[in-house]
């Protein structure tokens, strides 16, 4: 039986005292939203500076997120980019992301980022019209799962060649492994998890981080 490590307890802490490199206005972020409903959409803090090291990996400049909740995954891209880059987040709820817009300003990343709140479908096709095709270094995908191919198709336009696609909750808590799970969520994920390990577009691994992180390279 393969199995992967369960970090929690006294490993958990060990991992956070070696690897964790917070700050205090991320903390206040993450404990913020954990007071709220849908907590559990935001991403970790250890998943954030994954996904902040690898905006800086690709030398990041101009990246696109889908799905912002309350502003913690874009916070961690927006401060890898340098100060003239540029974060294009998609989101439907005006509530959850004036949340983000506040502790944006707070770090000053606010000149960075560009929200419209909107379905990220339509923000998609506008970046695309706008002529951005192969301009985009990063893309986040952490929104509704049923959209997630159509996210995708869209996001590897944008993406240039050496640039990353990021897509979270590629687990789905263990669900992907269950085909008796026939859920429109669950078969969305399944679904785009195996065009993805065929598609020669893109170089492929997974971060076994969270709820499971694809991570796909543009060929
Ligand atoms: C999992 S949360 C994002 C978490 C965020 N990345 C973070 O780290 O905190 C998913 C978000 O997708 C948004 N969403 C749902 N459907 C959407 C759509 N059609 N277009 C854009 N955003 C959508 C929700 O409003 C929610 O804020």
């Amino acid at each position: 039986m393969k199995s992967w490590p369960k970090i929690d307890g006294a490993l958990a802490d060990y991992v956070d005292g070696n690897w964790l490199r917070d700050s205090p206005l991320k903390r206040r972020l993450r404990e913020e939203t954990a007071k709220m409903p849908g907590a559990g959409m935001q991403i970790s803090a250890h998943q954030g500076q994954q996904i902040g090291l690898l905006a800086r990996a690709v030398g990041a400049r101009r990246a696109v997120e889908v799905g912002t909740f309350t502003g913690y995954s874009a916070l961690c891209i927006a401060e890898a980019l340098p100060e003239d880059g540029k974060l294009w987040c998609c989101d439907v709820s005006e509530q959850w992301t004036q949340i983000g817009k506040r502790y944006w300003k707070e770090a000053g990343l606010e000149s960075r980022i560009e929200l419209t709140v909107a379905p990220a479908l339509k923000t998609l096709d506008w970046l695309l019209a706008q002529g951005l095709a192969g301009q985009i270094d990063l893309a986040f995908i952490d929104a509704d799962k049923t959209n997630y191919d159509a996210y995708y198709e869209r996001c590897l336009k944008l993406v240039r060649r050496g640039g990353l696609v990021l897509i979270d909750n590629v687990i789905w808590g263990g669900s992907v492994a269950n085909l008796a799970d026939k859920d429109a969520d669950t078969e969305a994920i399944r679904a785009l998890n195996a065009k993805l390990r065929k598609d020669e577009r893109v170089d492929l691994t997974l971060f076994a981080v969270g709820d499971g992180m694809t991570c796909a390279l543009k060929r």
